[in-house]
């Protein structure tokens, strides 16, 4: 959790009551439905938690926006986001139903009112439209943006910064990637925004690891 507090100040009592409230709750559920590895669960807020926030310290989604979490497996990183950001909608979606059972226990026991869950495969889903898709570890690039594709509204907004400047934000699909994209993004014939994880967070197992924006 202090890895959290050493990256983020600004979380409210709820806000870190319910950061709080996962450790247990991933320990306790994990042992019956295994969504994270053994050898990762003591490291949940670093490799999970921190991992999927890296997403919030990159884009501000402004309140009222609705993400779809492609292939979010226990929830990440879906369920850090949610807590980040208690007024911007998450779709939380899996081809395996079981693993969804863990989210909405989650869910329920730390009041994430601004959480929904689909048992589906992305490609399946019909009459429902997004700002983002977000997804970590789930498939390459080339699938996550023909999957993304039908399930995203065209817009964009503009956040000011405190220099004066603005930042123009595109709907579109930001997910989390490890070590060699090249092959992957030419593949695509996109150019993604890429944003190091290491120049983020100083810890080593952020090193070789990207947000991918596309
Ligand atoms: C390696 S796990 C990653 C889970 C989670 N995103 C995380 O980082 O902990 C990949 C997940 O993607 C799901 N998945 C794979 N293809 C999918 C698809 N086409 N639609 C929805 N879910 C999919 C799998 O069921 C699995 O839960």
């Amino acid at each position: 959790m202090d890895i959290l507090l050493k990256y983020f100040s600004d979380f409210s009592p709820r806000q870190l009551q319910q950061f709080a409230a996962l450790e247990d709750l991933y320990k306790d559920w994990n042992a019956k439905i295994n969504v994270i590895s053994r050898k990762d669960i003591d490291s949940l807020y670093e490799k999970h938690v921190l991992h999927s926030l890296s997403i919030a310290a990159t884009v501000p989604f402004p309140d009222g926006v609705e993400i779809v979490d492609i292939g979010t497996g226990g929830g990440f990183p879906g369920v850090p986001l949610a807590i980040f950001f208690p007024n911007v909608k998450f779709h939380l979606v899996d081809s395996i139903g079981k693993k969804l059972k863990i989210i909405e226990a989650v869910k329920e026991a730390i009041g994430l009112d601004n959480v929904t869950t689909q048992h589906s495969r992305a490609e399946e889903i019909k009459g429902r439209k997004f700002d983002f898709a977000v997804s970590r570890a789930v498939a390459p690039l080339g699938d996550l943006l023909r999957w993304s594709k039908p399930l995203l509204r065209k817009g964009s907004f503009t956040i000011k910064e405190g220099d004066g400047s603005e930042t123009v934000f595109r709907s579109g699909l930001i997910c989390l990637k490890g070590g060699d994209l090249a092959e992957e993004i030419n593949a695509t014939g996109t150019r993604p925004r890429m944003i190091e994880l290491s120049d983020l967070f100083e810890e080593e197992w952020f090193r070789d690891k990207y947000i991918v924006y596309v």
